[in-house]
C-alpha cells in the first residue's frame, strides 16, 4: 500500500519573531511549496528512512525496532509526551548518533525515529510492518522558510492516517491534497509541534501552526487556566496580496544553534533584550493593523509603514545576533533599488524577503 500526503509549508511572516519570544506575537503566512511523505508497505524486514533532499538513506531492521518499542515509551497518541533528554539519548542510540552531534541529518533522522516510534507503537499490536518512508519537499531545508516544519506535520499527518488514528476527508472541489477535520488537524499539529521541539529545542508552535492549518495566521502564546503557555492561533482576517521575492543566500545554518545562542544573550542581558522582543512584538501589531486598512487602492503611505517596519526589524534581529554577512548584503543591494528586506525564519543565513511595493 502507498501512502502519499502533502503539507503546506511555511514562508515567514514579514515581521517575523523567533521561537525565543516565548509570548510575543507572531504573524505568519504560508504559501503553496509542498512537502511529500510517501510510505510504502515492503517485506524488508525493515524501517527506511529515504530523504533524497538531503541525501540520508537509513534503514532499522524490525528486531532494533521492536525492542526500541520495548525500551522507549512514547506516551498517549492523543497526548504526545513531551520530549525530554533521556528520550533524546534512546533515540540517539538507537540511530548511532553521537550525543553532542548536531547536524540537519541527525535532527531529520531523530525526529522520524521519535514520530515513528510513538505513533506505530500503538498499531503494533497488529504486528509490526516493514514500512519505507520517503520525504521529498519543493521547500530549500536549513534556509529559513520552515522546512523542518512542513517536515515534521507531513510525517505526523502520514504516520497518524496510515495507523488509522486520523482519516481523510474528501473534498470533490480539491482531490488533489489530503484534508482532515478540525480535530485531526489539532492532533496532526501537537505531534508536529514535539518533532519541532526535537529540530528547534524550543520552538513558540507557529511554524508547525501554519504548515498545519495553512493560511495566514495570528500567533501568540498565552497563559491557559492552568498557568501553562499555550498556542493561541487566530486566523488573520485580512492579508493583502504582497509581492515579495525570495532570495536564498545559501548560507547553510541550524535553527536549533540560533535560536540556543539568542537563549543564551536573554540569559546574559534580560534587561537589553526584552525591550527588543517587546519592540518586535509591537511590529507584528502594528504591521497585522495595516493589513486591516490595506484597500485596493491608495495603499502607498501603508506600504511605505511597512517597510519601515521591515527596516526596524532586521536591525533588531541584528542586534540578537541572527543576522549575517549575506544577508545584510542583500539587504545593501535591494535598497539600492528602494526595496526593503529582512531574514526570513531565525536567520544565521538561509533567506531574505524582500517586499515588491506596487
Ligand atoms: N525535504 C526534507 N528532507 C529531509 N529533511 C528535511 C526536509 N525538509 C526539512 N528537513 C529537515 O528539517 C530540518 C531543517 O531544519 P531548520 O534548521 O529548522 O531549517 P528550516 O529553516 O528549513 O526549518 C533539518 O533537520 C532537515 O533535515
Ligand atoms: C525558531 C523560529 O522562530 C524560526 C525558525 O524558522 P526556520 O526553522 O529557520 O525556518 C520558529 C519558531 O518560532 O519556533
Ligand atoms: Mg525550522
Amino acid at each position: 500500500m502507498v501512502w502519499s500526503v502533502n503539507i503546506w509549508s511555511v514562508v515567514r511572516c514579514l515581521l517575523r519573531k523567533p521561537a525565543w519570544f516565548g509570548c510575543m506575537t507572531a504573524l505568519a503566512v504560508s504559501v503553496n511549496l509542498r512537502t511529500f511523505v510517501q510510505l510504502k508497505e515492503t517485506d524488508q524486514v525493515k524501517v527506511v528512512l529515504d530523504l533524497p533532499d538531503i541525501k540520508l538513506h537509513n534503514a532499522w531492521e524490525m528486531e532494533d525496532i521492536s525492542k526500541a518499542f520495548e525500551d522507549i515509551i512514547i506516551g498517549d497518541l492523543f497526548t504526545p509526551m513531551p520530549v525530554t533528554e533521556d528520550l533524546l539519548s534512546k533515540l540517539k542510540k538507537l540511530a548511532n548518533i553521537p550525543e553532542e552531534e548536531v547536524s540537519l541529518k541527525n535532527l531529520a533522522i531523530i525526529s522520524f525515529l521519535y514520530i515513528y516510534l510513538a505513533i506505530m507503537s500503538h498499531k503494533r499490536k497488529d504486528g509490526l510492518q516493514s514500512l519505507s518512508v520517503k520525504v521529498t519537499s519543493n521547500l530549500p531545508t536549513g534556509s529559513g522558510l520552515g522546512s523542518s516544519a512542513a517536515y515534521s506535520v507531513s510525517l505526523a499527518a502520514a504516520l497518524l492516517t496510515y495507523s488509522g488514528v486520523v482519516t481523510p476527508i474528501n473534498d470533490e472541489n480539491d482531490n488533489k491534497y489530503m484534508k482532515w477535520t478540525k480535530d485531526d488537524l489539532e492532533l496532526i499539529n501537537k505531534w508536529g509541534f514535539e518533532a519541532e521541539r526535537i529540530i528547534h529545542g524550543t520552538p513558540s508552535g507557529i511554524d508547525n501552526s501554519v504548515s498545519t492549518y495553512g493560511g495566514a495566521i495570528h500567533f501568540k502564546r498565552v497563559k491557559d487556566t492552568d498557568g501553562e503557555m499555550v498556542p493561541q492561533i487566530t486566523p488573520l482576517q485580512r492579508v493583502p496580496e504582497l509581492r515579495i521575492l525570495l532570495v536564498n543566500t545559501r548560507i547553510p545554518r541550524i535553527t536549533k544553534i540560533l535560536v540556543a545562542n539568542v537563549k543564551k544573550k536573554l540569559e546574559k542581558y534580560p534587561d537589553i533584550i526584552n525591550p527588543i522582543f517587546d519592540a518586535i512584538d509591537g511590529i507584528s501589531i502594528r504591521c497585522e493593523n495595516l493589513f486591516k486598512d490595506m484597500k485596493e487602492k491608495d495603499c502607498d503611505h501603508i506600504y511605505r509603514e511597512i517597510e519601515e517596519l521591515i527596516d526596524i526589524n532586521q536591525s533588531l534581529l541584528g542586534i540578537l545576533g541572527v543576522s549575517h554577512p549575506s544577508l545584510e548584503q542583500v539587504v545593501q543591494i535591494t535598497s539600492k533599488h528602494g526595496l526593503h528586506s529582512k531574514l526570513t525564519g531565525a536567520g544565521g543565513g538561509g533567506c531574505a524577503l524582500t517586499l515588491i511595493a506596487p
